[in-house]
């Protein structure tokens, strides 16, 4: 597949990673982020030329930016696929910045694609032909999972997808320092977290166990577990994350 990347940051650059080899890419940068793909089987030109040579372009520069190259490119679009990553741009949005005939998908990816493991979320608008769709969904794959979803699902799935990550680091960091706190050296406290994190995760996928079910095998009558799940739940931990989920749904709302 020709496909073009437009902004290489955090997620332009985890997307070309994952997509190195299988297709021809190709990338601009208004920075000097291009270092890394110097020497790789990718071609390097303006925003113009990546789209005039490429049949699917991933515009990935930060949300502000995004009505100006959109203005730059959009006259080059006809017949080809526009998808985009930004936070808060519905379909409506962007058929009103681009033109409603334009084949169109939105779709939020997150940083773990940079480490093949990413998890997007794909939402067409009616101009993109189910082959188009399927070639979309391939490109997502190639660095993670990736699904369709449908439009009145995709802004809370946004989160979750998008904002999620930090989330967890902030929730990992928060354990480790009370690790310290309890006397374990910081490099381990990683390590160990880390893992049973990637465990955890892994049991409830395979075993298909309601978490809290999970839980309840872990705590003991009257053991160390049931201790700081009280704890938790006296400093509000899960309302917490309901509130963090709901904060960042009504920015993505209101931007
Ligand atoms: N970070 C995340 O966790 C996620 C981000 N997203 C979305 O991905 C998009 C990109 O975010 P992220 O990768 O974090 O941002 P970054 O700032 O890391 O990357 C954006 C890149 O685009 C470049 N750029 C800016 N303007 C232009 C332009 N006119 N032409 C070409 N390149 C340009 C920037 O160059 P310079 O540095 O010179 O400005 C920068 O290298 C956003 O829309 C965001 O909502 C989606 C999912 C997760
Ligand atoms: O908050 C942000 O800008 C990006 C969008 C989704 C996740 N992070």
């Amino acid at each position: 597949m020709k496909i073009g990347i437009i902004g290489i940051g955090n997620m332009g650059s985890s997307i070309a990673k994952g997509l190195l080899g299988q297709n021809e890419l190709y990338l601009s940068n208004r920075g000097s982020n291009l270092e890394f793909f110097k020497d790789k089987e990718v071609y390097i030109m303006g925003n113009r030329k990546v789209v005039e040579n490429s049949d699917y372009i991933i515009l990935a520069v930060k949300p502000n930016y995004y009505k100006e190259v959109i203005d730059e490119i959009k006259d080059l679009l006809e017949n080809k696929v526009f998808i985009s990553i930004a936070a808060g741009f519905t379909l409506e949005k962007l058929e009103n910045l681009l033109g409603s005939d334009k084949k169109i998908v939105m779709t939020m990816p997150n940083t773990p694609a940079s480490v093949g493991c990413g998890m997007s979320i794909l939402c067409p608008n009616s101009n993109v032909s189910d082959d188009e769709f399927s070639n979309v969904l391939e490109i997502f794959s190639s660095f993670g999972k990736a699904i369709k979803i449908d439009e009145n699902q995709f802004d809370a799935a946004s989160i979750v997808n998008g904002c999620l990550p930090a989330f967890v680091d902030l929730f990992i960091e928060g354990l480790s320092d009370g690790a310290v706190f309890c006397g374990l050296k910081r490099d381990i406290s990683y390590k160990l977290i880390l893992q049973t994190i990637i465990g955890s995760a892994k049991l409830m996928e395979e075993s298909g166990e309601h978490p809290g079910l999970l839980k309840d095998k872990v705590t003991s009558p009257k053991g160390t577990t049931i201790e700081g799940v009280k704890a938790l739940e006296e400093n509000n931990f899960r309302a917490g994350l309901i509130k963090a989920v709901e904060a960042s749904f009504n920015k993505a709302k209101n931007m």
